[in-house]
Parts: C-alpha cells; sequence; structure tokens
C-alpha cells in the first residue's frame, strides 16, 4: 500500500474490484472508509450528508490554516455555517465573480500576449495555466470513520461511461449529467454540504483563458509527436496533476486586438 502511495485512487479502485465499491480499511486507529461507487456516495454525500459534512482533526491544516479555523477544514457546525455563509453570499457570489471581469480579461490578454510572442517555441501550458456513526447497506459505519470518495474511480465507472478512460468531451453534448453535485458519477467540485463553494470563480477562470487559447492559436506537439504519445502519467500533489509539464508549440491564428 505504502508503495502504491503516489496514486492512491488506482490503488483504491483496485481494491474496489476485488473487495466491493465499500471498502473499510484500518490503519492504526485510523478507520477509513473506501467508497467507489455512485449508490454508495449517494448514502454518504445525500442520505447521510449531515453525518459525513465534518473534517477529521489534522496536523497539518491545523498547523497551516491556524488552527484549522479556515472554512475548508474547520468542523462541520455553526461556526463552519456562518464562513460558508461570507464565501457563498459576500466573497464567491455570481455578482463578486462577475465584478472581476475586467482583471481577468486583463490578465488572460497579457498571458495571451505572452504566448504570441513565443510563437513558433515550445512554452509549459502546465505552468502557465495554473490558473456520529451511521449505518450504510447494513453496514455500522463507527463514529470518527474519515470517508474518502473516490470521485476518479466514479468518473470512469463502466456502467455510466462509454468507452470510460477516452477523453471524449462530446459525450456531455447529449447527455443531461453535470457536474454541479446531483449526478454522482461526475462530481469534479465534490457534492452536498461541503461541495466548493468557488465553483463559479473557478470555471470562470477556466473558460475565459481556456477559450482564447483556442481562438488565437493553434497548437502543435513538438518533435513530430503524436497526441497518444503525449506522458499523461498522474502526479498526486493537493490535487492529481500531470507528472511531465504540457509542452506545446503555439501558432497564432486571429490577431490579439489591444483593449481599451
Ligand atoms: C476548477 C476549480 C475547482 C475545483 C475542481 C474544486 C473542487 C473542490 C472539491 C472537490 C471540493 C471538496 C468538496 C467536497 O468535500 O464534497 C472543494 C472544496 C472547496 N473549495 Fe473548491 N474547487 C475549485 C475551485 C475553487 C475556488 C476558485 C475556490 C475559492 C477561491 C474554492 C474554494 C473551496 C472551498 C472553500 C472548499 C471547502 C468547502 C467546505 O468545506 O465547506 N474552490 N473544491
Amino acid at each position: 500500500m505504502l508503495r502504491a502511495s503516489s496514486a492512491p485512487h488506482r490503488l483504491f479502485r483496485s481494491l474496489a474490484a476485488k473487495h466491493g465499491t465499500l471498502t473499510h480499511l484500518q490503519l492504526g486507529e485510523i478507520h477509513l472508509l473506501i467508497v467507489s461507487s455512485t449508490e454508495f456516495a449517494k448514502q454518504v454525500m445525500k442520505t447521510h450528508d449531515t453525518v459525513f459534512a465534518n473534517r477529521p482533526v489534522m496536523l497539518a491544516p491545523k498547523e497551516l490554516t491556524y488552527d484549522a479555523t479556515g472554512v475548508v477544514f474547520s468542523p462541520y457546525g455553526d461556526y463552519w455555517r456562518h464562513l460558508r455563509k461570507i464565501c457563498t453570499v459576500e466573497v464567491l457570489s455570481a455578482r463578486r465573480v462577475r465584478s472581476f471581469r475586467s482583471i481577468r480579461v486583463e490578465e488572460v490578454t497579457i498571458m495571451c500576449k505572452w504566448i504570441a510572442s513565443r510563437q513558433g517555441s515550445t512554452v509549459n501550458l502546465t505552468e502557465r495555466l495554473y490558473m456520529s456513526s451511521c449505518e450504510i447497506n447494513g453496514y455500522e459505519i463507527p463514529t470518527n470513520t474519515r470517508v474518502i470518495v473516490n470521485a476518479w474511480a466514479m468518473a470512469r465507472d463502466p456502467e455510466y461511461w462509454n468507452d470510460p478512460e477516452k477523453f471524449m468531451p462530446e459525450r456531455f453534448e447529449e447527455s443531461s449529467v453535470d457536474f454541479k453535485g446531483s449526478n454522482l458519477e461526475y462530481i469534479p467540485f465534490g457534492a452536498g454540504r461541503r461541495m466548493c463553494p468557488g465553483m463559479l470563480l473557478g470555471l470562470t477562470n477556466m473558460e475565459l483563458p481556456l477559450a482564447m487559447l483556442l481562438y488565437h492559436f493553434d497548437w502543435e506537439i513538438p518533435n513530430g509527436m503524436k497526441a497518444e504519445e503525449l506522458d499523461m502519467t498522474e502526479d498526486l500533489g493537493f490535487v492529481l496533476n500531470r507528472k511531465q509539464p504540457l509542452r506545446l508549440i503555439p501558432i497564432a491564428k486571429r490577431p490579439l486586438r489591444a483593449r481599451a
């Protein structure tokens, strides 16, 4: 298990294939419940949402976030509810996200100008674009069990997806599945009470740069490599990253106009 710790999402998926999509692990005194199917994720994130909305007390967040007093790591309760309200109503509301539009456009234009100045040479895109106890299915889940919902595995479940490992964005064109937490087979922003409150800001900050990069440039893979040959190895950090940076060659397609 320790050897597989750089890809726990893969390890947990293979454990699920062998032992079932609700797996209990005991690591010393810590109970860990790994949920790898939409059916059980629904129990955790919808049916028993309040029970699982808590966060474990962990050393790193305590040290790094002023005794876990931020919204991400604070325990479920009145204090978290208060912070969450400030986040959704004041900091991350649609009105607030819209109000930063001009800054967003300015920043993305600066990035595109930089890319245009590197036309024909290879640019590193990954660097540049960072932009209480309860019962489930007859099993008694002890208090303080830590739950990991393997959203990565669920988004690749052949029961829900055709050709699940294939990058095929067009699969969403005719589909009613969205990413806002109601379809548990696809939950990049989580689901339930602790779902990401920054979804709108995150999406807005992704959509504009992506649209401008595709509108103004064509992109070529260096060294005559084919798309299938790109190294897609994953690297686990706070989120799942590419191990090798994405290096592509920008070819200017439509000129960037100066904005007022
Ligand atoms: C594409 C970008 C983003 C993705 C994919 C993402 C994804 C997530 C996920 C999966 C969670 C955990 C949800 C759960 O436990 O069910 C989360 C929580 C959270 N996210 Fe995001 N997020 C993004 C952008 C942002 C941004 C831009 C902000 C704010 C500036 C933000 C603030 C938060 C906060 C505060 C929480 C904790 C909420 C709580 O515990 O109540 N996120 N995010």
